[in-house]
């Protein structure tokens, strides 16, 4: 957890903001950890494994074992493969990091791809919001940008949008945070 909440401050200062420890407490209060199993897939172009989406809250910390299959989609459009590397976490920015520093860190499209060369387990640690905090623009950030490119919301609000499917409410969720209105 302090190493999670090292990487949001040095973020944060980069765009030239000191957050106080309670809002940063309150910022990350909600953890949540899955446990993803992909059995091994004699057809994989015919399964989703996850499906394309980027992660709702502040940081994500991800380990994942040999197999790979996590794929990232970068500016061009291109999904870049995110290869294991023995011993690495991947570190994913989510919609609220991105919301608060006025869109400068992006919240990565992503999705994952089973395989037919064997079972794929990873564990992904979220950190968000407590449920009734306001997330915004930083306004020091706003200020100096200019303008503010997302409505202020309640992270519940958009934690809790009406249910479908779990990852088309993911993207959803994108649409809202980033049109600042329900899709
Ligand atoms: O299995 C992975 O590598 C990523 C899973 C994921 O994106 C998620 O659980 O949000
Ligand atoms: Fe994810």
């Amino acid at each position: 957890m302090a190493m999670v909440k090292r990487i949001v401050e040095v973020l944060v200062e980069d765009v030239g903001v000191i957050l106080e420890e309670e809002r940063m407490n309150s910022l990350m209060g909600t953890k949540m950890v899955n446990m993803n199993y992909y059995p091994t897939c004699p057809s994989p172009e015919l399964t989703i494994g996850v499906g394309r989406h980027s992660d709702m809250g502040m940081l994500t910390v991800l380990l994942q074992d040999g197999i790979g299959g996590l794929y990232v989609k970068v500016d061009n459009g291109d999904r870049l493969e995110i290869p294991p590397l023995n011993g690495a976490l991947v570190i994913n920015v989510g919609d609220t990091l991105q919301i608060l520093n006025n869109g400068r860190y992006k919240s990565a499209e992503h999705r994952v791809r089973t395989t037919n060369i064997g079972s794929r387990v990873s564990v992904p640690i979220f950190t968000a919001p407590n449920l009734s905090e306001k997330i915004g623009p930083l306004p020091e950030v706003v200020e100096r940008d200019g303008v503010a490119r997302y409505k202020e919301v309640l992270f519940q609000d958009f934690f809790f949008l009406p249910k479908c499917e779990f990852h088309i409410n993911m993207r959803r969720v994108c649409k809202f945070t980033k049109r600042g209105k329900l899709c």
